[in-house]
Order: C-alpha cells, then structure tokens, then sequence
C-alpha cells in the first residue's frame, strides 16, 4: 500500500495520502490528505509496517502525475516564461538564460526590475498547522527540522527528496524542508540540482544539531555486528567513530536513517546496526549502543524552507540570499561577481562550485596550444542581504552583467531566502 496513490476519475486523478499516527510528535490524530483535486476514501494500515510503509510517498506516483501549479507567475516545471522581465530560454534543467534574452536594443540583459506589489506574497504562516514535506520516515533528522522550522506542524513524509518537491508543487504539503549542507558532510547536491528544476522558493532556513546514535535490536553486543546502515551522509558523519569503536562492519548506504531503523527492526537483523537518532530507537524498539557517535560533536545539518511562494524580503530582520549563475566564458568571471559583493560589503556566507550538468564541458581552440577541454561549473553563492536593499539590488544588476544564467533564491526574480536562525 502507498502513501500517495493515482487513482483514476472522470477527468483527472486523485492523489491519496496518509500521515502517520499518534507516534509521530507533529502529527497527533490519523489524517487522510487529499490533494485539492479529488477525494477518495482509504482504510488505514493494520501494521506498524503497513502503516509506515503507506506514509511514504512512493516517487514514481507523483512524478508521472506532475501537474502545472497555479502559483508559479504563469511558470510550469517545464517551462518558465520569463524571469526579471526577460523572455526567458529553457534548457532541460529549467535554467533560465538571461544572456540574449531580447527587451533592449542591443541584446544586453536588463537590470533587475525593482519589486512591485504583484512580486509579494503573504508571509508563511509559522507554526499554524502548516503541512511539511520531509524526506524520510518518523524519527529522521528531517522530521525534527520540520518541527523546528514549524513547530506544530503535521509533518508528511516522503520517501525522497523528489517526493518533496512534489508534494509542494501538487499542494499536497504547504512546504517542504529539505537538507542542503552538513557541517562535516558538506552540501548535499541533490537538493541543490532539484532546486534549480523546480520552481519553488527558499523562504526560510534552520540548522539542526545532528546526535548519531548507534542502534541494534535488544541483546545485540556490538561484536555480533558485521554490518551498519544509513544514510550516506549519517554514515560518512560517523566514519572515524565507527573505527574507533573496533566495529569492523560493512558500512550500507540506505535512504534515511530512520528508515535503517526501521528496517533492523522489522527484519529482526541481529548483525546489523542502524545510525540514526534516539527518538528512532524508541519509534522502532532498539537499543542504543553507543551514543553522541558522530565524528564532531558540534556536527549540525543545514536545512532550507520550500514554498510555492516567495516570501517579501525585508530590511527589519537579518536576510540571506541564494544565487546559483553561470557564464559561458568560464570560471574567470568569478572574480568580477565576488568583486561586486565585496566592493558592496556584502558578506557571503557560502561559495560553492557545481558541474554544469547540462553543458559539462567547453571546448576551447588555441592555436598554440590546439584544442582544450575545461569543465563548466554552475557557481553557488549564499550572501547576507535581503534584495529589498539598494546595494543587493544593485550587486546583482552588476552579476547580471557577467553572468548567462542567474537564478535568485532559486526562485523568480526578486526573491530572497529568509534567514530565520
Ligand atoms: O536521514 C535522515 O534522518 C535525514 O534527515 C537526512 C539527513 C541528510 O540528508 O543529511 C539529514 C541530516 C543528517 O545530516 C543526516 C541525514
């Protein structure tokens, strides 16, 4: 049984969805969500197991089901219409060019339109039975990060990252936080390539402290272990306690570490252990075996905000912003962009390069040198404004300039990721 299932009507589908029950901390009652298109009645899971597997919702479902969202300033997943008042190209990963982008004589990019009314929306609604999409089953770290972005909240959960997009962009859930970047991990790509092909926009972030524990069925001793799963991040968040430990196990990367819970338990797996919180140990019957098993003590997961709509940035409270850009001559651009910030004293809280993933290479022809190959790169920059400030309207018009692609808080035009830690 799935959490989220198609089923046909007359004219459209319907999308069923189950939360979990009373075990969840964020979601009290049984629910039974239904998108806003349809109803249909389902029984509840008999099972522990039946249950948890029914509230996750199943990726291919909703993705062969995507639907244009009406919140989108006319944009579907598949198509964006314009950006910033460009007409805007769109390549297979939604990236939107601003370079000739037509609107002036000479075929330069327009500067950033100031905000008008029609860019602002309604602040979300912190706290007030908003529903979240996680990624991971109760008692994953994702879970405990939607309830502190929203406490309150009924949290839904998925069974990927995908899913959560999804569930966004279907109005399924009213949000979605998502992990981007683990203090000793780094950033999980992932989300960062779902961000730019989907159309929804950071509106807030929290930093969750990350507590592995290790876990194993009741009488297990850690030298029965020869196997520990988790997520690849847990796991590689733990690698040199493991060690230490003695454990000397095959490490197995699974989907979430809740999820590797649940998964010694209902398999009764008396050689394997899972990582993952205390609050799975008690959601899943284990026991813990080794506590605080993460290789910094300090280690804390970055998590950010996704809603349909952009939330108004502000001048009155500290403002973050993210913007993912490119440029077809190359990484010697980089400069001119940092220089437009710094000349600004606008501080950049995070820079990181990514493979263009739909133009990964450029060729280059020297004639002295004959033919080059050199890698494309998509630039992430996090810097501390809010676009309401001149000078971050201002630095950006100048990105702009170097810049063929520029996405801001990886929504529409203006947009800014609200800082609210
Ligand atoms: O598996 C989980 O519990 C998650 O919430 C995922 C996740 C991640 O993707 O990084 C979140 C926080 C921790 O850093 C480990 C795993």
């Amino acid at each position: 049984m799935h959490a989220l299932s198609p089923y046909p009507s007359n004219s459209s589908f319907n999308y069923l969805f189950h939360t979990r029950p009373s075990t969840n901390r964020f979601t009290p009652n049984r629910f039974l969500i239904k998108c806003a298109y349809g109803f249909e009645s389902a029984g509840f899971a008999s099972t522990r197991a039946d249950w948890q597997t029914s509230c996750a919702i199943l990726s291919s479902k909703v993705v062969s089901q995507d639907q244009p969202s009406s919140d989108n300033n006319g944009a579907t997943a598949d198509h964006v219409a314009a950006v910033n008042g460009h007409n805007a190209a769109v390549s297979d990963l939604n990236l939107v060019h601003i370079g000739n982008s037509g609107g002036t004589d000479n075929n330069k990019p327009l500067p950033p339109k100031p905000l008008t009314i029609s860019d602002l929306s309604p602040a979300p609604m912190h706290g007030s039975q908003l529903r979240v999409a996680y990624q991971g089953v109760p008692g994953a770290y994702s879970e405990a990060a939607a309830g502190k972005a929203y406490p309150n909240c009924e949290a839904i959960p998925c069974d990927q990252f995908e899913v959560a997009f999804q569930a966004v962009q279907l109005w399924i859930a009213d949000r979605a936080v998502l992990p981007v970047e683990n203090s000793l991990g780094g950033s999980i790509h992932r989300n960062y390539d779902l961000l730019l092909r989907h159309q929804l926009h950071i509106v807030g972030e929290v930093q969750l402290p990350v507590h592995h524990c290790l876990l194993a069925l009741p009488g297990v001793r850690k030298e029965f272990l020869s196997r520990v799963i988790s997520h690849p991040q847990a796991l590689a968040q733990c690698e040199h306690t493991l060690t230490k430990l003695g454990l000397n196990v095959a490490r197995e990367a699974v989907d979430d570490t809740a999820g590797a819970a649940e998964f010694v338990a209902a398999n009764n797996l008396r050689d394997t252990a899972a990582i993952a919180s205390a609050r799975a140990a008690e959601l899943y019957g284990l026991q813990i075996l080794a506590d605080g098993i993460q290789d910094d003590p300090s280690n804390v997961t970055r998590f950010v905000m996704l809603a349909r709509e952009p939330i108004i940035p502000r001048t009155d409270r500290p403002f973050k912003t993210s913007i993912v850009f490119a440029h077809d001559k190359g990484t010697s651009v980089l400069f001119k962009v940092l220089s437009a910030f710094a000349f600004r004293n606008i501080s950049l809280t995070k820079i990181e390069s990514r493979p263009h993933r739909s133009r990964p290479i450029r060729v280059v022809d020297d004639e002295n040198v004959g033919t080059a190959k050199h890698f494309e790169y998509m630039f992430y920059v996090d810097f501390e404004a809010s676009m309401a400030e001149v000078r971050a309207q201002n630095a950006l018009a100048e990105v702009q300039e170097f810049t063929s692609f520029l996405r801001v808080g990886y929504g529409i035009m203006p947009n800014g990721g609200c800082w609210l830690d």
